[in-house]
């Protein structure tokens, strides 16, 4: 492209060889090089087109993109009690397209009577996240079966069962939205009661940094960056935005919590399931979580997957301690201990870590 301006100027001497004058030639080679940097940059947003346009076709591919998990028709009556009973019966799993041919979960049985509070334990990449995955639904198993109230769990309609789960993650979102929307999301229905909102951040541990924040809970969570000064109704809303708080990791993981205690003040809630929710807080903030959590869960069933035993193992009716896809050991605290298995050596690296660092 560079060289245009001298093709056009040869073609014009060639053609009319009387309308070639000495300014044409001066003017020419800024000329050249302005069209030159004008197809430049049309190329380059042209490439920039086709990758909006692919991600544009991989969001309505996935809008479109059919559950694999097929849906049920057993409505919610069946979950009448305040919790619900899981039971798995030889159940193993791989994931649906995965490379590897080799089961993540392989031949688990156990059952979980309803109001329990259930602690998953185990090395990392046994098989903890995907039995949660399995309990909720997120998958099918690949053999075996896997009852909900003594029902086949493929029975029940998907949004009934997912409206009576509450999961916390470490990797759930926060969205730039002012705080009280991002906890109030917990429960839709009650996002304008600030009574509500207010004491669910308390219990997730988030009313310490809402406090530092100058708007309170309604600061402004930092949004997705937009450039725009020109005067339409988005970059008018943006303008309006005082103070776009970015938040730590560990705040992120109080808020997430607040969220689910805000979810917890909906009666549809059975299940109560935790995947590492304090990786991210320190000592104190863990403790108070977990405190917290137990006392939301007035006969709710609570399934915890975590790392760090602390007190939680004591006051679990059941722990499920994973070794490769297996489930090597199950019982309680102190049936785990007497055995002097892989739960016993787990917990004893832990407390030994613990005393020698006091
Ligand atoms: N979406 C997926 N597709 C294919 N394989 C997966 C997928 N998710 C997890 N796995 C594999 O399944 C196995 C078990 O993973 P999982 O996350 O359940 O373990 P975990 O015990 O929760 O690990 P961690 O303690 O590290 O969180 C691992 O080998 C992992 O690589």
């Amino acid at each position: 492209m560079g060289d245009l301006h001298r093709i056009y100027c040869f073609a014009n001497a060639v053609l009319h060889p009387s309308d070639f004058t000495l300014s044409t030639i001066t003017m020419l080679p800024e000329a050249g090089s302005m069209i030159s940097t004008n197809v430049d940059e049309l190329l380059a947003g042209l490439q920039v087109a086709e990758a909006d346009l692919s991600s544009i076709t991989r969001i309505y591919n996935l809008v479109n993109a059919k559950n694999a998990v097929m849906d049920g028709d057993l409505a919610a009556p069946a979950f009448s009690d305040p919790g619900i009973s899981l039971a798995m019966k030889n159940v193993s799993f791989s994931y649906p397209g995965s490379e590897s041919t080799r089961d993540v979960i392989t031949d688990i049985s156990f059952s979980i009577t309803a109001g329990q509070l259930v602690v998953i334990v185990g090395a990392n990449g046994s098989g903890k996240s995907t039995l949660l995955k399995l309990l909720t639904r997120l998958y099918d198993r690949t053999s075996g079966e896997l009852l909900i109230n003594g029902q086949d769990i493929r029975k029940y309609k998907l949004s009934d069962l997912y409206e009576a789960t509450a999961v916390l993650t470490q990797d759930h979102h926060v969205y730039p939205l002012p705080l009280t929307e991002n906890i109030g999301l917990g429960n839709p229905a009650q996002v304008s009661n600030e009574e509500l909102v207010r004491i669910s951040a308390e219990k997730g541990g988030a009313d310490a940094f809402i406090k530092t924040c100058s708007e309170g809970l309604s600061t402004q969570l930092a949004p997705l960056s937009f450039s725009s000064t020109e005067d339409t109704p988005l970059a008018n809303k943006f303008k309006e935005f005082k103070e776009n708080r970015e938040i730590s990791g560990g705040e992120r993981q109080r808020l997430v919590a607040a969220r689910t205690f805000m979810r917890l003040t909906s009666e549809k809630i059975k299940l109560i399931v935790a995947d590492e929710p304090s990786s991210n807080l320190d000592p104190q903030g863990e403790l108070e979580l977990f405190e917290n959590l137990r006392k939301e869960q007035n006969g709710r069933t609570m399934i915890f997957v975590t790392h760090r035993f602390g007190p939680l193992v004591k006051h679990a009716d059941l722990i499920l301690c994973m070794k490769d896809g297996r489930l090597a050991e199950q019982g309680n605290h102190s049936e785990l201990i007497k055995t002097g298995g892989d739960y016993r050596k787990m917990y004893e690296i832990q407390a030994e870590a613990f005393s020698s660092a006091n």
